[in-house]
């Protein structure tokens, strides 16, 4: 019988529509869904990928037919990078996922312990505040930024600081400039021996391998008792849930250096990117950096910084998160789904082994939800709407939904508005003139967190009105 598919931009012979992916895919498939519709079946080499643009087929996708679609695509550069998919992140749909998944949200990123870390963010930015202060008044916004969510991720992981120059900073500036690579014989099995000859297979090893030692050395330091950490990181909360037996199952060795990865791949990049944008939007538009200025010197009349007791009462700050979050979220696809059996969606059979990209930086940007300025940075329009990014509002996506919704929503949220919060704060900030006119200044990326090309440069002054 013949079973009728999403519409389909015609494509190549063997690569199918690869080539059509460009530089900026979310850019590139967003324009092709204005054609084919919101629901599109591309060929990319031998494999059939889902790309999904509308807020009710996302909906369709992680509610409706969740459990169908929850698995993820098995790569090479997972199975290697992530201790053969060990991690949470990156495991098939399943048993092991579950479990993993259950510690990730119970024992590791619990509201207890999201507020546990709170010296940590304190500390972290102080430091970065001082840094600000004593650097010449033209910085590099993109560096401090970098530097402050890195320190936490690390102390919050590891229960210490590599940034700078250290090795482990170095290796994970590789790991993110891989995920943003691809594997040619992932999608033309028979074209394999290009990835080795191009070296991409040996950097694959090699970073696989370092990745491994690193780790297994901060888990054997951990596991030296000897060695005395003042708090709880996620390493010392994993290796007491296998001590404890808490979970209700065995975690080995793989899995909590597995998971500890995928803090990193999911923490760092993604709270900075984020940072990023919302300083870069502000910049761009005055009169919503001074709002949130008023606000926050209002509530923080008096005191030397903002506390995260503060942020409570920041409607505009929390506004101007969520405008960053639908402009510029940093993973503009999200991370890829898989389904493990026939789904029926609308009229179109989807067999069971389809790839799914959700394109929530095109959904961010529908007309049709969001209006005609769909395109422009308004926090305001958040103010009197209910919508929110935890996974109930499929108009906005930046942690995906569903079963595979990002375990971290809390955790980065507390840590962006803090970070945000004490920036406007401390200082009076405005764009050199020069990046003022220049329109290259916000050009994305490519890889598969989507931060500025170009670093932020602004200058700081200190705050006119703070009483
Ligand atoms: C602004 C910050 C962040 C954003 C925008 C973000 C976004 C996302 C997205 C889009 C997904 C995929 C959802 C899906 O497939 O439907 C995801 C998954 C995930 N994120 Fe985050 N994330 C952030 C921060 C973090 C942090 C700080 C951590 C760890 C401490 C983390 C850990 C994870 C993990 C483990 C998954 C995999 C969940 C699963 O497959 O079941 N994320 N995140």
């Amino acid at each position: 019988k013949k079973t009728k598919t999403p519409p389909s931009p015609p494509g190549l012979p063997l690569i199918g529509n690869l080539h059509q992916l460009g530089r900026h895919t979310h850019r590139s498939l967003c324009s092709l869904s204005k054609r084919y519709g919101p629901l599109m079946l591309l060929r990319l080499g031998r494999s059939p990928v889902l790309i999904v643009s509308s807020a009710d087929l996302a909906q369709d996708i992680l509610k409706t037919h969740d459990r169908a679609f929850a698995s993820r695509p098995l790569t090479k550069l997972s199975d290697r990078l992530l201790y053969n998919n060990r991690d949470v992140a990156s495991a098939p749909y399943g048993e092991y996922w579950r479990q993993m998944k259950s510690v990730c949200v119970i024992h590791l990123l619990s509201n207890k312990m999201v507020r546990s870390f709170q010296n940590v963010r304190e500390e972290e930015i102080t430091l970065m505040m001082e840094n600000i202060r004593k650097s010449s008044s033209l910085q590099n916004v993109s560096h401090h930024l970098e530097t402050l969510t890195n320190n936490v991720i690390c102390r919050v992981a590891l229960g210490r600081k590599y940034g700078g120059k250290t090795d482990f900073k170095k290796l994970t500036d590789r790991l993110s400039e891989m995920l943003g690579t691809f594997s040619v014989g992932s999608f033309i099995p028979w074209l394999a021996w290009i990835d080795w000859i191009r070296g991409w297979d040996s950097q694959l090893e090699k970073l696989a391998k370092e990745l491994d030692a690193f780790f297994e050395k901060v888990l054997k330091d951990h596991e030296d008792s000897s060695i005395d950490r003042d708090r709880t990181d996620v390493i010392d909360a994993l290796l007491a849930v296998r001590r404890n037996k808490s979970a209700g199952f065995e975690i080995d060795r793989v899995s909590i250096k597995a998971i500890t990865l995928d803090v990193f791949v999911g923490g760092s990049d993604t709270s900075f990117t984020l940072l990023e944008w919302a300083m870069t939007e502000l910049l761009r538009h005055p009169k919503s950096l001074n709002k949130l200025q008023e606000e926050v010197r209002t509530i923080c009349k008096g005191k030397s910084s903002v506390s995260e007791d503060d942020l409570e009462d920041m409607p505009y700050l929390k506004a101007v998160i969520k405008e960053a979050l639908r402009l510029h979220p940093p993973f503009p696809m999200m991370a890829p789904h898989y389904s493990t059996e026939d789904v029926k969606l609308r009229d179109y059979h989807i067999p069971a082994g389809t790839q799914v990209l959700v394109n929530a930086w095109a959904i961010g940007r529908e007309v049709a939800t969001w209006g005609l300025d769909a395109e422009e940075f308004k926090p305001e329009r958040h103010l009197d709407s209910a919508v929110d990014f935890r996974g109930h509002n499929f108009e906005l996506l930046p942690f995906g939904a569903g079963r595979r919704l990002c375990p971290a929503v809390s955790f980065a949220v507390v840590l962006n508005e803090v970070v945000l919060a004490n920036s406007v704060h401390g200082f009076d900030w405005k764009l050199p003139v020069e990046s003022m006119e220049d329109k290259t200044d916000v050009v994305e990326s490519t890889g598969f967190s989507v931060r500025r090309e170009f670093p932020l440069y602004a200058i700081a002054s200190p705050p006119t009105c703070l009483t």
